[in-house]
């Protein structure tokens, strides 16, 4: 009798630690981009880097069109990721934000946080940025922006004019782009 009952005890405690092993699942941001020449994958790296940096908050590196819906609906935080087309985010980004579920507002409360990637300065990244924050918003999600006044709206880039033409992406927006990520791995910690 006395076994039969530690052999309760035993499986009731087992079954606790498994309930709370599932309940307290890592916390992670989704870093999320489109990219056709590589810039704006660039700057999803650095991100990418920024909130690995901050212990304890994992990180899913994607290339929009590989990502599951349930990285959309289980991540913690999401930072989008665009190239400037014609002063929009590319149709791609537009599409994905169309595929994130609206009933029951599940992305409501989440961090969200943008970088954009843009050939020539102040014609587009801007706007893109505010396009891409506000589809965010619609959603519920709580916007951030990046870690210094340069990144106050996310992290952007200038891929194609003057002394940023026909190069690997500047330091000066990799580091903001690095900010931003940390941010935003920071507020989670937090
Ligand atoms: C169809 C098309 C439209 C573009 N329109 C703009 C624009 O309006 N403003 C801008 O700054 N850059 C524009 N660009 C440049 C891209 O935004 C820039 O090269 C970007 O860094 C590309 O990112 P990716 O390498 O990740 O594809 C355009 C590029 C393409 C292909």
């Amino acid at each position: 009798m006395k076994g039969i009952v530690l052999k309760i005890y035993a499986l009731v405690f087992l079954q606790l630690i498994s309930i709370d092993a599932f309940s307290q699942e890592a916390p992670f941001v989704l870093v999320a981009y489109y990219s056709q020449s590589g810039k704006t994958k660039s700057m999803a790296e650095a991100v990418a880097k920024g909130v690995s940096a901050q212990g304890g908050v994992g990180v899913v590196l994607k290339d929009i069109k590989d990502v599951l819906i349930e990285e959309v609906t289980g991540a913690n935080a999401i930072i989008l990721g665009s190239p400037v087309y014609n002063a929009n985010m590319a149709p791609e980004v537009q599409e994905f934000i169309n595929s994130w579920p609206f009933e029951g507002r599940m992305l409501k409360d989440k961090f969200g946080a943008v970088f954009v990637t843009g050939g020539g300065f102040s014609i587009g990244e801007e706007a893109v940025m505010f396009s891409m924050i506000r589809a965010m918003m619609i959603h519920g999600m709580i916007i951030v922006g990046g870690d210094t006044v340069e990144a106050s709206f996310g992290a952007s880039a200038i891929t194609g004019e003057g002394e940023f033409e026909g190069r690997d992406i500047a330091d000066l927006f990799l580091e903001k782009a690095t900010g931003l990520g940390n941010r935003v791995a920071e507020l989670i910690a937090k």
